[in-house]
């Protein structure tokens, strides 16, 4: 599925006219598409077209049209005085049709008795702070208690970034001509746009763009995952060393070790606070574990490097962070692991407070990933989380071109970018808010990395998965979100990667059903 920002749909708009699809076609289809969507999907007896002054507006002029032809009763408040070019020519046909068109003090009016609202506002020429005239008609049309379908973007979402710095719309549906924008999948605006569609408007193939942002669906996915090649050996399938733990912090660790070997990782080491160590090991069966020297607090310090280095030596990535512990000498075992270690190293949690003010990560040369939540970003960007939250795709981009490093910015729009490259993932959930699964995440994208996958698509396939596995335990018991739990991640992970192996070309066996793999 293809995610495009303004710009990028602004140049597949001009090359389509370049060969003679002109912007009234365009139109045209656009709003044809959206109205059929709209019955289909509200089938309303009443409706209220919201139309602003660009061709966000003509596109809502021509879905009015639409909606009266099939005999609902339709009212449009258009909120320029004089338009011009296709919106002109749209709103022309409306008057022609004797559909009533009121201006914005008539919003509050017709909005009444509304069984859907259009909202055909503001569209992808939209940036910034909507001014306040349009943000009290947003006002109006949130308060209304009318379903919302908003015309490719909500108004007042920054349809490239998902930013909102004002009122915004918050739609039911959102229909997108031709390709979904990013600012669609990306929070906050993924927020307000619910619902997701695509309607096609007729670019023809020759016309479309490379898009800088990619969804992170299990298509873009296909073959990223390796088959074990036969016969395996517990080391060629992968090994992980996982730095993690601290006396009083252990459940994190065996979330993080459990991820790791339901990834398909052969080996997992972990080496752990001392006084966690046996503990750990009565847990964890299938792992080698090692205690490591702690202070006083039960904390591995830098004392600990050199048990961490004695393991490293036979790992194909490390994984640090989970229930490691904030403090000065963690912060030392860190920038010793990532000085010191060749293979990949993720680093997760406390690893990434310990690094505030560290410039440890950029003076790596080695591959590294770091998987953040918006708080944890914040401490190693000097910005609060709220910041983060508000810009997180720009946030992921400044961290990872700062740090040098790549870079998953966790949510229910996971993002992951390295270097230009940047995905949105789509099968994240509200079920993983929840203590334990960013422990799971990180396990499952080490084994990714010590079995050769690199950091962006260890990283990328790493949280379909962990997003899948969450989607497959509700379908299977029916459960309420809010009963997951992160181990119940566990049992379900294999079969989110069976779903991906399914999706691989080399697929020995047949596609997954409903994969479209071919
Ligand atoms: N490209 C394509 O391929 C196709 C594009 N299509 C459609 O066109 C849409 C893009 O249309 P667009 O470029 O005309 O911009 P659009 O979203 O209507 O916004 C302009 C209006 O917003 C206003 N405005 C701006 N800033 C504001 C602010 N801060 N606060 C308040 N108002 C503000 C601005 O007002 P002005 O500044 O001019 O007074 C002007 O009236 C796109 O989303 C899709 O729906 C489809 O038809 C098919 C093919
Ligand atoms: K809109």
């Amino acid at each position: 599925m293809r995610l495009y920002t303004a710009e990028e749909m602004g140049s597949a708009d001009r090359a389509a006219q370049e060969m003679g699809i002109t912007g009234r076609i365009l139109m045209e289809r656009a709003g044809v598409g959206m109205a059929t969507l709209a019955l289909e999907r509200f089938s309303p007896r009443r409706a209220v077209a919201v139309c602003g002054g660009g061709n966000n507006g003509g596109d809502g002029f021509v879905v009015a049209r639409e909606l009266h032809r099939a005999g609902v009763e339709v009212e449009v408040v258009a909120s320029k005085e004089t338009y011009r070019g296709d919106p002109e020519a749209n709103l022309r046909a409306l008057r022609a049709l004797g559909i009533r068109v009121v201006g914005p003090e008539g919003l509050e009016g017709v909005l009444s008795g509304a069984e859907l609202v259009v909202d055909a506002l503001l569209g992808t020429g939209f940036s910034g702070e909507v001014r306040e005239r349009e943000a009290a008609m947003i006002r109006q049309i949130n308060a209304s208690p009318a379903p919302v379908l908003a015309v490719d973007v909500p108004s007042g979402v920054d349809g490239s970034t998902g930013e909102v710095r004002g009122a915004a719309v918050r739609a039911d549906l959102t229909v997108c001509a031709h390709a979904i924008k990013v600012g669609c999948v990306v929070s906050p605006g993924r927020e307000h746009a619910g619902r997701v569609a695509v309607v096609d408007i007729g670019i023809p193939p020759g016309a479309e763009v490379e898009p800088s942002v990619v969804l992170n669906d299990a298509a873009s996915l296909a073959g990223l995952i390796p088959r074990t090649a036969e016969p395996a050996h517990k080391y060629s399938a992968g090994a992980l060393l996982v730095v993690a733990g601290s006396r009083a912090m252990t459940g994190a660790a065996v979330m993080t070790v459990a991820g790791a070997q339901r990834a398909g990782c052969g080996i997992v080491f972990l080496v752990t606070a001392a006084g966690a160590a046996p503990l750990l090991d009565a847990r964890l069966t299938e792992a080698i574990v090692e205690g490591a020297p702690e202070d006083a607090a039960g904390h591995m310090g830098e004392e600990a490097l050199d048990a961490v280095l004695g393991r490293a030596g036979r790992a194909s990535a490390v994984v640090v962070g989970p229930g490691l512990g904030v403090g000065e000498g963690g912060r030392r075992l860190v920038e010793g692991i990532l000085r010191e270690v060749e293979a990949p190293v993720l680093l997760d949690a406390d690893a990434i407070t310990n690094l505030a003010g560290s410039g440890a990560l950029a003076r790596r040369e080695a591959p590294a990933v770091i998987t953040p939540h918006a708080g944890e970003l914040g401490r190693i960007m000097g910005a609060g989380a709220r910041e983060i939250s508000a810009s997180r795709l720009r946030c992921a981009r400044e961290a990872a071109r700062r740090h040098r490093c790549c870079v998953l910015l966790k949510g229910s729009d996971t993002i992951v970018v390295e270097g230009d490259r940047a995905a949105v993932n789509p099968t994240g959930h509200v079920a993983l808010a929840t203590a334990g699964t960013g422990d799971v995440l990180s396990g499952v994208i080490g084994a990714l990395l010590s079995r050769g996958v690199e950091p962006y698509d260890a990283a990328r396939a790493g949280a379909w998965a962990h997003g899948r596995a969450a989607r497959l335990w509700l379908e299977e018991t029916g459960w309420p979100a809010e009963s997951l739990i992160a181990t119940d991640l566990l049992s379900h992970l294999p079969r989110a990667f069976a779903e991906l192996l399914g999706n691989s070309p080399e697929a020995e066996g047949p596609a997954a059903p409903g994969s479209g793999a071919g």
